[in-house]
């Protein structure tokens, strides 16, 4: 097997920073380039800097000089993931993407992109929450229609997006299960709603606070007794070895849009 050059758009993001050490530490897998913003005061400095399990032969570069790079991996914002994208279409290198927020039009770029480059796009690359996916189909189905179907979703002060894209992925999974259209089934806002809920809705809360790294439950609510299926992420590491080992999976995949559930073989 030969040995993957992984280049890190956002390097200096708390996901950018985790991807260059698990670059670093992940066997066949070597960091070649770690991209910052051109206006970035980091550019030139050595990552280890920044981070002291990082390959020390890595400096902060900006986003436009890739070069000897085999995969990127993008985890920033949905306007910097487009822009990279581009980039990555423009010279042919195959992308990993965990950026969230992404609206309609966003994925329909992310469909295009994909008739040209191999791209895995997952809203969590942790095994656990792929494992997820699949439990919250098999109990959303065995309950039968007097069945109440919730998501509740956790993470740190810092994130911008709410849902998260891990508790969307749960809901359209529900919903793909069900039979159902996810956006005429989401429910994310009961304050101004003086009814009482139907059956056929999956609604969304949310909690943000401190340094969570990310918690996700399903709730799966009858008569009599209540399902509770909960993922934690305790570590950012989780989500950027998933993102190495996707990369490792990726890299002579032809053009095609792929997820984490193909590269744990999980359909
Ligand atoms: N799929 C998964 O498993 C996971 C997904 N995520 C997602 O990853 C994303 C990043 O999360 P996190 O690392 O916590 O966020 P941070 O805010 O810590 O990092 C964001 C990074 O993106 C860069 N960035 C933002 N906008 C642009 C732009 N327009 N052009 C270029 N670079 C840009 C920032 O650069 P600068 O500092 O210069 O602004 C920064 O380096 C989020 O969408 C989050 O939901 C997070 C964890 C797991
Ligand atoms: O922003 C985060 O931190 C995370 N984002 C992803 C999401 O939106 O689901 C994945 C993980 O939960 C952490």
């Amino acid at each position: 097997m030969t040995t993957n050059r992984i280049g890190v758009f956002g390097a200096n993001g708390r996901m950018g920073l985790a991807l260059l050490e698990a670059a670093t530490i992940k066997e066949q897998t070597q960091l070649t380039g770690a991209y910052v913003r051109s206006s970035s005061s980091l550019l030139g400095i050595n990552v280890n800097q920044v981070n002291s399990a990082a390959d020390n032969s890595v400096s902060f570069s900006d986003e436009s000089t890739i070069d000897n790079v085999d995969v990127l991996i993008d985890f920033t914002l949905p306007a910097g993931m487009k822009n990279h994208l581009k980039t990555a279409v423009a010279q042919k290198i195959p992308m990993v993407i965990g950026t969230t927020g992404l609206t309609n039009d966003d994925m329909a770029l992310l469909h295009d992109a994909a008739k040209h480059i191999p791209i895995v796009f997952a809203r969590n690359y942790s095994v656990g929450v792929n494992v997820l996916l699949n439990l919250v189909q098999t109990a959303a189905t065995k309950f039968g229609d007097d069945l109440d179907i919730e998501i509740f979703e956790a993470h740190h002060r810092h994130k911008i997006d709410a849902p998260s894209g891990t508790a969307l992925a749960i809901g359209e999974s529900i919903a793909q299960a069900k039979g159902w259209d996810h956006d005429e089934v989401a429910v994310y806002d009961r304050s101004q709603v003086e009814t009482a809920k139907s059956q056929n809705e999956i609604g969304y809360s949310v909690l943000r606070g401190g340094d969570i790294v990310g918690e996700h439950t399903a709730y799966f609510a009858t008569m009599g007794e209540r399902l509770e299926l909960t993922h934690k992420a305790s570590s950012r590491m989780t989500f950027a070895l998933g993102a190495i080992r996707a990369a490792s999976w990726l890299k002579n995949k032809p053009a095609g849009l792929y997820d984490m559930q193909d590269v744990l073989d999980l359909k």
